[in-house]
Parts: structure tokens; sequence; C-alpha cells
């Protein structure tokens, strides 16, 4: 009756007058700061919104330390593409938070919205917002470290809560509907350092060294470096290069950009590329050798200036020229250049962004130009070698669930003897285990029948390399001492020597056998 009353005596406009007074003195009497952080910013998403939302799920789930929620009324929801369920304040609900011990409270408050504003998008239906109310006296230095510490927190919980993404470049550069050169499909690689099998030395080596480099902002900061680091991962096929990468990417939490380097046509393509990459993520060029030839640089005519020039070995054809191509200096072969991809790792572009990881995998070492393998540009070389004992022991957890003890010493002894020499691959051993993982004993036999086989073949081979190589320098020094008398018995000297080593380890290794 009151209201009905007030709205046929007072005027709309003595209304809104006396509203703004009774605020500007409530403003003056009360001990608190409020401020609104709605969802939409004009037709815009606030991002801050997000943020807060996403920090006040994370404190509404959990009874952290200073953290009290008035209410026991929480919303759920899943995200895409994200595996974890994430918690909310329920609508014009409350929670109060501690931080820097200041007492702050939160309000979260829905509303239906009055009139559609013009947008060049539909607006929700319900206006959004939270409200956080601090006290005066507290205002001036907590709020903006405030807010930083809830973006941060935020980014971190989205990170968890989202599932790794694994994105490739689009086949010859071209642009998917939203204008990004990078598709991308959820990545679900279950390698992590834990299933990983190589020298647990070298593993925690290798762990923290990335954890420094994720903690490191301060650092990257402090000697004035790009927060950005190089990892060339090399050794024979099935060695677990591939593996390592997921498990890095496990491990950080980071997105993953497999640069499919036969698919770009240009050096601006590729620093594009580069461009549209999220920080916290890890590019990855794999089989760097087979990509493209590092080994065909040129000098330039007359200039003596380095070309770095490469050939693109798809057709072993040039790439196609673009008109008007500033990296179109490459003598009309528009291909990428190792110039290009040595600026991509290390130029200035390679720093628009932060926090990302390079890791070029390659089977050859030997093939890569030195320009590529120098520090600050691959800061860490990792040899993913043939399967050792320790690596064994990992697999024969991970596959068999066998730890050490449960092994016999004699097998564990015997196995210990031959693994280093049958030079298998992780691979080639996870095979074995696999097909027998219903029966450890029998498991166990076959795999050491097997490395047996691999090291007398491999032994075999090296003794055939071992007297192919001597031949091969007596026939040279027999053609140099050709016009003189005796040096053939020199020579035979040599060859009985192989003769007799090759007889030595011919009755050790039957011994074995
Ligand atoms: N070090 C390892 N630890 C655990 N599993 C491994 C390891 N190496 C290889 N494997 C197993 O072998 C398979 C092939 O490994 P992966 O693809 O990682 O090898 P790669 O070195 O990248 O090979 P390529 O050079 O041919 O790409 C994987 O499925 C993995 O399960």
């Amino acid at each position: 009756f009151s209201q009905t009353l007030l709205h046929t005596v007072v005027p709309p406009e003595l209304r809104f007058a006396f509203l703004k007074l009774f605020q500007r003195l409530f403003n003056c009497f009360s001990s608190y700061c409020y401020y609104e952080i709605t969802e939409i910013d004009g037709v815009n998403t606030n991002e801050l919104y997000n943020a807060v939302q996403l920090y006040l799920s994370s404190s509404a789930s959990s009874t952290t330390a200073g953290t009290t929620s008035s209410s026991n009324r929480l919303s759920l929801t899943r995200g895409l593409n994200s595996s974890a369920i994430t918690f909310g304040l329920a609508n014009n609900d409350r929670l109060s938070d501690v931080f820097n011990g200041v007492s702050v409270v939160w309000e979260h408050n829905v509303t239906p919205r009055q009139s559609q504003t013009f947008s060049w998008r539909p607006l929700p239906e319900e206006k959004r917002g939270f409200t956080l109310r601090i006290n005066k006296r507290d205002q001036p230095g907590i709020l903006e470290e405030y807010l930083e510490f809830i973006t941060n927190k935020a980014m971190e919980i989205r990170r968890k809560n989202q599932d790794r993404l694994l994105y490739t470049n689009s086949r010859g550069g071209s642009l998917d509907s939203r204008g990004h050169p990078w598709e991308s499909v959820p990545f679900k690689h279950p390698s992590t350092f834990d299933t990983l099998a190589m020298d647990p030395i070298k593993k925690r080596e290798i762990m923290c060294d990335l954890r420094d480099f994720a903690d490191g902002q301060a650092f990257y900061k402090r000697t004035g470096r790009a927060w950005k680091r190089g990892y060339l991962l090399y050794g024979p096929p099935g060695t677990g290069k591939s593996s390592m990468i997921a498990a890095m990417a496990n491990f950080l939490g980071y997105d993953i950009y497999d640069l499919e380097l036969t698919e770009v046509n240009t050096n601006s393509e590729l620093r594009k590329l580069l461009m549209k990459t999220s920080s916290k993520s890890i590019i990855v060029i794999e089989d760097i050798d087979c990509s493209i030839n590092l080994t065909n640089r040129k000098k330039s005519n007359g200039t003596g200036a380095r070309n770095d020039s490469v050939s693109d070995t798809r057709s072993g054809s040039p790439g196609i020229p673009i008109p008007g191509d500033p990296d179109n200096n490459n003598g009309g072969n528009n291909s990428i250049t190792l110039s290009g991809l040595l600026n991509f790792t290390d130029g200035l572009w390679s720093c628009c962004g932060s926090e990302r990881i390079f890791v070029f995998t390659t089977n050859h070492i030997d093939k890569l130009d030195p320009a590529l393998l120098r520090s600050g540009r691959m800061d860490m070389h990792i040899h993913m070698s043939y399967c050792s004992f320790p690596s064994l022991k990992i697999l024969l957890k991970t596959y068999l669930g066998c730890e050490p003890g449960d092994i016999s010493p004699d097998v564990s002894s015997d196995l210990a003897a031959v693994i280093d020499e049958a030079e298998m691959t992780p691979a080639d051993i996870s095979e074995v285990l696999i097909k027998n993982r219903r029966d450890n004993d029998k498991a166990l036999r076959e795999l050491l029948e097997v490395l047996r086989k691999k090291k007398s073949v491999n032994r075999r081979l090296r003794r055939r390399r071992l007297v192919a190589d001597v031949e091969d320098e007596a026939e040279e020094k027999r053609a140099l001492d050709s016009p003189k008398e005796g040096g053939g018995a020199a020579n035979g000297g040599g060859g009985d020597d192989v003769e007799v080593n090759y007889k030595k380890s011919e009755e050790e290794d039957n011994g074995i056998d």
C-alpha cells in the first residue's frame, strides 16, 4: 500500500533523487567499500567476472583456511573440454574470504534483465555480477593485489580443470572458421614421468629443470631472458621421445602445438603460427631432420653472407613463391629457411608470448646443423637411449606390476648382464611384456630369451664390422705401400691380431649362449 501510494504521490524524478541522496548518505556512514563486477561489461564478456567465479568456486568447494561460506548451496558446472566439475556460488549467496589477513565478502547477484539493450549478440536474460565488500580502511592496499591474485589463481584452476589440447597447424597454412591457423583436439596421452622408462637420475634432472622453468618467471625477468626453453630429444626410434613430450605436457599441464613443418611454406607463415600459440605450451617439431633438409646450407654468391637456405623435402621441389613476401630472399626459392627456423626459436619473434617450451626430436642428431644445437636455442640435449637395467625395472613395474623384490635374484642378474649389450628399445621390450602380461614368469623368461638372442646378433654384427674396418684399413695401407716391399707382411700381422680377437670373442659368445 505504501509503495503504491509512494509511486502515485512522489514523481519518479524525485524518487530517483531521493534514492541517490540515500545512497550517498549510506556511503558516508558505511565503513565498507563495494565493488561491482558484472558478467557483461557493455556488450563484452568481463574476464574478471569469470576469474572471480572460478576463484570462488575453489574457495566454495574447499574449506581452505580463512575462507568461510555462509551457505551450503553451491552450483555445479562442467565446462566444455573439461573432465573436472567446478563448484560455484549459488544465486544471491555470500561468501567471505581472507586475503593477507584482511576479511572481504563476496555476494553473487542475479537479477532479471529489464530491457534488452541493443547489441550485436543476444545478452543473457539474467544480469549476473559479484559484489565485493571491503572495509574502507583495508581497501587502498589490498584491492589491486587481491584482484591479481584472483586472476592468477583462476588461470591455474582453468588449466587444471581443462583437458590439455593438442594443436596441429592446418594443411597448407589455411585458417579455420575462427581465423585460427591451428586445429585442436583434446590431448589425452597417458604418458607420465612415472611410466617413462629412463635413467631415474636423468629423469629427475629433467623434472627439476621443467619445474624451475615453470616457476622461473621472476628469474627470467631478473636476468633479462625470454621466458622460454628448448629441449632436443634424440635417439633411435622407439626410445620414448614422443612419450617424453606427452609426459612433459602432463607434468606441467601445458598444451602441445605439434608443428608440421612440411605444411609451412614461408618464414612469415612460421612467425604467424608462433604468434597464435598461447603461453604455457610446448611447441614440438618432431623428426626435424626429416621435415626439412638442414644440411643444405649455402653461402650466397659474392657477398659471402650466410644464406642458411634449406630445401623442402616434400617433393624435392622449391616452395611456391608468394609475391611481395619479404622472406623471398631465398634466390627465388620460397621454402622456409634455417634462419627462419632459428628466429622462430630464438629471435625476437620467439618472445611474443611467454612460458613456452620448444621441443625438437630427431633420430639423427649428426644430421642437424650446429647452429640449431647451440645453447640458448636447445638448452638441454636429452639422449633417449636403448633400454638400460634401471629403465627395464620401470617397464617391469608398469607392465607386469613387478617390484624389484618380486623378481628372483638369478633372473634379475641375468637380465642385468644382457640388457646393455642387447641394445633393445623400450618399445621393443614393452611389446614382449604386453604380449605376456598375464603370466609374469613367462614374460620374464621370454624377455631373457629375446635379450640373449639380440645380444648375440649384436656381437656378431660388431665383429663383422670390426673385421670389415680392419680389412678396409689394410687395403688402404696396401695401396699406399704397394711400391715398397714388405708392406704386406706388416699388414698380415694386423690381420692375425684381428683373427685372434675374433676367435676369442666367439668362444666367449658361445659360453654365454
Ligand atoms: N622410454 C619409454 N618408456 C616407456 N614407454 C616407452 C618408452 N619408449 C617407448 N615406449 C613405448 O613405445 C611406444 C613408442 O614410443 P615413442 O613413440 O615415444 O618413441 P619415439 O622415440 O618417439 O619413436 P619415433 O622416433 O619412431 O617417433 C610408446 O607407445 C611407448 O609406450
